[in-house]
């Protein structure tokens, strides 16, 4: 990942929840502490070698990079414009998921990492049928891990480009999203910049939706309601008039 640290468009962060990166991890009021920025948190998700960090990379340097270290689990920080508005947007690259006889295993450090996301992207590769068969539950994980919230998920079926050797057809992967009620994005990260971005920007937006309706009631409720006047004030009011005409008699009396 040298490489990427190299591009100045990008701000590299450690992942979240790890001891450096309190200030990155901390910033929960949707307020980039780096830019001001409203600030959108996406965590890239899926098995081994499916192409989360190729993903990552492609989205935010245009570049396909073909070799890659290992995924360390970096977080990137840069802008974006969505619907006129600049807004930070941080992406957590993270390992790859393990599958066991017992299903999912997710270490603690994914499970931060998809807790303190606004918004997922869960990635299968069309030529690793196991990938695909991950989906379901890794999507049940991540709705678990935010109960009470239906975060936004965008799935992402990798690697179009080898379909001659593809092991899942892109309709079952369009069907499971669309079972699941997230976005379908079928990409190939090596041959497709415009598809890799659209699978960003839908889900940015979604998000930045999400934040300004979660801001607005409060806002409304403030100006709509009518601060009640305060009994005790009139009533200290009209016993302050009627001490001051007793007063007032009792002078022109005297
Ligand atoms: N043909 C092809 N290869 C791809 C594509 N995307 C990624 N790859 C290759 O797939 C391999 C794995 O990519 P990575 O981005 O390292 O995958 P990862 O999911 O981050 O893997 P882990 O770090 O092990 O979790 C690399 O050799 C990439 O070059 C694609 O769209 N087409």
């Amino acid at each position: 990942m040298r490489l990427i640290q190299n591009m100045c468009t990008i701000a590299e962060y450690p992942t979240p929840g790890s001891s450096g990166s309190a200030a990155a991890a901390s910033i929960d009021c949707c307020l980039s502490a780096v830019s001001g920025r409203r600030l959108v948190k996406i965590a890239v998700v899926g098995a081994s070698g499916v192409g989360k960090t190729a993903l990552v990379v492609r989205f935010l340097t245009k570049r396909f990079i073909g070799d890659y270290e290992r995924n360390a689990g970096n977080l990137y920080t840069r802008q974006v414009q969505i619907e006129g508005e600049t807004l930070a947007i941080q992406v957590q690259d993270t390992p790859g998921v393990q599958i066991h006889e017992q299903g999912l295993s997710c270490n603690e450090q994914l499970n931060r990492c998809i807790r303190w996301a606004d918004a997922v992207v869960i990635v299968f590769s069309i030529i690793d049928y196991k990938s695909y068969e991950l989906i379901s539950q890794l999507h049940q994980h991540v709705q678990q891990l935010h109960p009470g919230a239906r975060l936004p998920v965008v799935i992402v079926a990798n690697k179009a480009d080898l379909l001659h050797i593809k092991q899942v057809e892109p309709q079952h992967g369009l069907q499971l999203a669309n079972m699941l009620g997230c976005t379908f994005y079928e990409v190939s990260v090596s041959e497709n910049y415009n598809d890799v971005y659209n699978a960003f920007h839908v889900l940015c937006k979604e998000v930045s939706h999400k934040q300004q309706v979660a801001s607005t009631p409060e806002k409304r409720r403030t100006s709509l309601i009518p601060r009640p006047k305060s009994p005790n004030m009139q009533d200290l009011k009209r016993r302050f008039k009627q001490a001051l005409s007793a007063k007032v008699r009792t002078v022109t009396s005297v």
